[in-house]
């Protein structure tokens, strides 16, 4: 098999990325990986590098676009700049346009790992800002997760989170990654290998010539697979099974003329099922049917003696439980779409051997699982098939609706209806004597007298307004405005004593400590 590939990208300009790059690289090559390390080409002046103290770089080959797309995965080392990556690695990224446009990095897995100067000076949005790229580029993101559980450390100071380990350099430099954040990067390493393995190992199988002889080859953790495979007429049938983690499968399937594979890898009840039943379908009549995908969790019965009188007989299975079982299928895909209703939870473990009674075959307990599809150190469940715990959970019960018996009630009330007349206003419209009011206000000064300069003119506008309405004979309308010139001539002389508080801050910055800030230069 061919060894996965991927490829660690940095930028380091103080070496602490460059640090935790050689743990996460030691890891992945003890975990199988063919590993490559890349820094990425330095935008900053010598100047600018000596005034910012920079050590010599590291000796590694410069990460160029074109081989961007060598690997099946790639590790982000980012030291970061104000929350995000550096300019360094995003000229690199920003130049990846052609390598989007030909979807070069679509379905390659990325992942990061940060430094920071303090503890919390933004290892997670670097993350998260880094995880736009690769989103756009339709790569997979891999976060560290909380695999290693000293990630939830609380009493000591550390880099590193659930989206990849990390080291804290301090402001001068001066701290170095420490053992709780190397021991993080070795578990980011190992889970990062296994699923870079996982998935290549998969994507590199050849499953296209699968044959009943060589359909053990895909049957992880099955009990009776194919057994006893009949089949009468046609001698390229074949009844090849790709079952991930079921019991039985396709056990005494006959195919008098044609395909009877079934490809599932279980799944969930529904999703691999389906894929599977559906590659079924399309197999080529009298040649290899056995194409599915490779689920986990998988079933327990599947397929069992289903007499096919025709070609191109669908007798795929939808469903981890009991699907399937002994129907005849005269002609075609009605033989699965009256089979997936019947779950029997009772008889989830068993094969159904027509005539037979209940086998025994194991129970989902006792199948053996796959270990390369759950790889231990992920974590990942490696659940045998999961058995409903009752039909009731999957289906409704059998019971009718219950409908409801009672009437509806109606309503016997009569709408009330306005016997009223409508009033008509009999006073005259007031009409202004009064005179425009002007203002007195002089023009502000300063900020805050110019608040106090405004709410003064308000005021005496509106006391003008209130004579004015008053001499309009309408008192209603000459009291507002008299409220309202109160309101006015109260904002007039009020002072503002948040504003007053926010312009005098106290600084209580800590200045006894003063080590060198390296990067501020
Ligand atoms: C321009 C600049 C911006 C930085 N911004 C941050 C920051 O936002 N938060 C932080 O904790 N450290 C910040 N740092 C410190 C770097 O993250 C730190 O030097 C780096 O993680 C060290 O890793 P390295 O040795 O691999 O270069 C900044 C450094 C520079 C030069």
């Amino acid at each position: 098999m061919t060894k996965p590939v991927v490829y660690i990208v940095i930028y380091s300009l103080y070496h602490h990325v460059y640090k935790l790059s050689l743990t996460i690289k030691e890891t992945l090559e003890s975990n199988g990986v063919d590993v490559k390390l890349f820094q990425v080409q330095e935008t900053l002046s010598d100047e600018i590098l000596q005034k910012m103290q920079a050590p010599p770089k590291p000796d590694l080959p410069i990460m160029t676009i074109d081989r961007l797309s060598e690997p099946d995965a790639i590790m982000f080392g980012l030291p970061t700049r104000f929350g995000t990556m550096p300019a360094q690695m995003k000229a690199l990224l920003d130049a990846s346009g052609a390598l989007w446009a030909k979807g070069a990095l679509a379905g390659k897995f990325a992942a990061t790992f940060f430094s920071t100067a303090s503890q919390n000076g933004g290892q997670e949005t670097t993350a998260l800002t880094a995880v736009t790229y690769f989103a756009h580029h339709g790569m997979l993101y891999v976060p560290a997760g909380y695999a290693n559980k000293a990630v939830e450390t609380v009493d000591e100071v550390f880099g590193g989170s659930a989206y990849g380990c990390g080291t804290i350099s301090d402001g001068d430099g001066s701290r170095q990654p420490t053992a709780l954040e190397l021991s993080l990067a070795r578990t980011q390493a190992e889970n990062f290998a296994t699923i870079v393995s996982t998935f290549v190992k998969g994507r590199d199988a050849d499953i296209s010539t699968t044959t009943s002889a060589t359909s053990s080859d895909y049957n992880q953790g099955s009990t009776t697979v194919n057994d006893p495979a009949s089949n009468s007429n046609n001698p390229n049938v074949v009844s090849a099974v790709q079952n991930n983690n079921g019991d039985t499968l396709n056990s005494n399937a006959i195919n008098t003329n044609s395909q009877g594979g079934v490809g599932s890898g279980g799944g969930s009840n529904v999703g691999a099922g389906v894929a599977g039943a559906a590659a079924g379908a399309v197999g080529a009549t009298g040649i290899a049917s056995a194409i599915g995908s490779r689920g986990k969790d998988g079933s327990n019965t599947m397929n069992e003696s289903v007499p096919t009188a025709n070609s191109n007989v669908d007798s795929g299975i939808r469903n981890a439980t009991t699907l399937n079982q002994p129907t005849t299928a005269a002609n075609g895909l009605d033989a699965r779409a009256s089979d997936i209703n019947e779950i029997h939870p009772a008889d989830a473990n068993t094969s159904r051997v027509p005539g037979a009674a209940a086998s025994t075959v194991p129970s989902a307990e006792t199948v053996t699982t796959s270990d390369d599809i759950a790889p231990a150190s992920t974590g990942a469940p490696k659940s045998a098939g999961l058995a409903p715990a009752s039909a009731d959970t999957v289906f409704p019960s059998t019971g009718a609706v219950p409908s409801s018996t009672g009437t509806a009630p109606t309503s016997t009330g009569t709408v009330p209806t306005s016997t009223g007349t409508a009033p008509t206003s009999t006073g005259t419209a007031p009409t202004s004597t009064g005179n425009a009011p002007t203002s007195t206000a002089t023009a502000p000064t300063s900020v805050d007298t110019a608040a106090k300069a405004a709410s003064a003119t308000t005021a005496t506008a509106a006391t003008g307004a209130a004579t004015t309405a008053a001499t309009g004979a309408t008192g209603t309308t000459g009291a507002i405005a008299t409220d309202t010139n109160a309101v006015n001539a109260a904002n007039a002389t009020s002072t503002n004593p948040v504003k007053e508080s926010i312009a005098k801050p106290t600084n209580k910055v800590d200045k006894t400590k003063k080590k060198k800030k390296w990067f501020c230069c």
